[in-house]
């Protein structure tokens, strides 16, 4: 690396600059031209990386190394996180491993991080559905790479790892579904709460086997559902490890809906249509509004009113805002 000054490179543009040109010289002109386009970049870079470690839970004063638990997930490879990213401003998750029921594998929580990196940056970005190959959602961590890490420490950085990736998930400014056709286990279920909402198709379920495997979720999802369904009703779905079928779960309030097909492509456009009676309209509105209710459903009342203040600033004389003065339409 050359320069940036600072950036605490070695040398800085302008020492480069006065050393090989003069102002009259046209090479001059692209080189300004280039050190404007590598400040932009490294400015972004760093205001990525800084909005990254601001939606994330833990870091190194956790004693969490992610480097260094990346390393060990890439040991555990199979599967893959697609993302497909609509015209109509709806992403498409899908989890990619029917040979294991979707079971994550360590190369899997990896690629969700990314994706959920990719999905922060995405401008158009308006609604999200996450859903499983093959006709079913999710089977939770891939028991045979949970086997080989089952010490502590590994298991610590694990959960700090999905907790951090699934709390930028929750973050993210788009309206997401989680689409559960046949099963939501484990992991798998504490992924759905980190969904704004779940769709369940007929015939599928949400478990939270836990209790069987001699453990508590660790994903965040024990949080995320006493937030969901109420801590009476959280209670009972962990300590009994019950099988939550369509009907009690839109009783608990844990689903929106039960869809009408459990067909893999019908029940996905089903969800497409659902969510884009939500997702109508422009992405910077869309955006302001799921980030006003992460706020109110997060912070403490006072933090969430000045957050919802910075936000309306954001869409307060916009486009959208502008154009709807014009048209004044009446809301009948
Ligand atoms: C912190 C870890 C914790 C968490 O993340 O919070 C966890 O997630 S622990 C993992 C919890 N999940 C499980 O314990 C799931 C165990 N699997 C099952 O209970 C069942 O497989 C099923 C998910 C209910 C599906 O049953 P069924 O429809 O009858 O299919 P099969 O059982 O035949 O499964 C097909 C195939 O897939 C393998 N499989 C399923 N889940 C996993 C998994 N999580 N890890 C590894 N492998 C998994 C299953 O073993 C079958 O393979 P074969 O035995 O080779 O046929």
């Amino acid at each position: 690396m050359l320069f940036a000054e600072d950036n605490g490179f070695l040398f800085s543009p302008s020492a480069v600059k006065n050393l090989y040109y003069t102002p009259c010289d046209k090479n001059y002109m692209f080189f300004e031209m280039a050190v404007s386009l590598w400040k932009n970049l490294l400015q972004t870079t760093k205001e990525r990386i800084l909005q990254q470690r601001r939606m994330s839970l833990y870091n190194g004063a956790h004693g969490y190394d992610e480097e260094l638990l990346k390393k060990k997930l890439q040991q555990f490879a199979g599967g893959s996180i697609n993302l497909s990213k609509e015209d109509n401003g709806i992403g498409i998750l899908t989890l990619n491993n029917p040979k294991l029921m979707n079971a994550f594998t360590g190369t899997m929580m990896v690629e969700l991080q990314e994706r959920v990196t990719e999905l922060e940056n995405w401008k158009d970005g308006k609604g999200l559905i996450i859903c499983g190959a093959g006709n079913t959602f999710c089977s939770g961590s891939d028991l045979n790479a949970v086997k080989a890490i089952s010490n502590s420490q590994d298991g610590m950085n694990m959960c700090m790892f999905m907790q951090n990736t699934l709390t930028r998930l929750m973050r993210l400014p788009v309206i997401s579904v989680a689409l559960v056709q046949g099963k939501a286990v484990g992991g798998g279920a504490e992924l759905t709460t980190a969904c704004d909402f779940r769709l369940m198709t007929p015939g599928s379920e949400i478990r939270f086997v836990h209790k069987h495997m001699g453990l508590v979720p660790g994903w965040g999802g024990a949080a995320r559902l006493v937030r969901i369904v109420g801590s009476g009703a959280a209670l009972q779905l962990l300590s009994g490890a019950a099988r939550v079928d369509p009907e009690r779960a839109l009783h608990l309030g844990l689903s929106e809906e039960t869809l009408l097909s459990s067909d893999e492509t019908r029940a996905l456009e089903e969800a497409q249509a659902w969510l884009s009676q939500y997702t109508e309209g422009p992405a910077s509105v869309i955006q302001a509004v799921k980030k006003v209710v992460t706020a109110g459903r997060e912070l403490p009342v006072e933090a969430a009113l000045r957050t919802e203040k910075d936000v309306f600033g954001t869409v307060w004389g916009g486009p959208a805002n502008l154009q709807a003065l014009v048209r004044r339409p009446k809301h009948k």
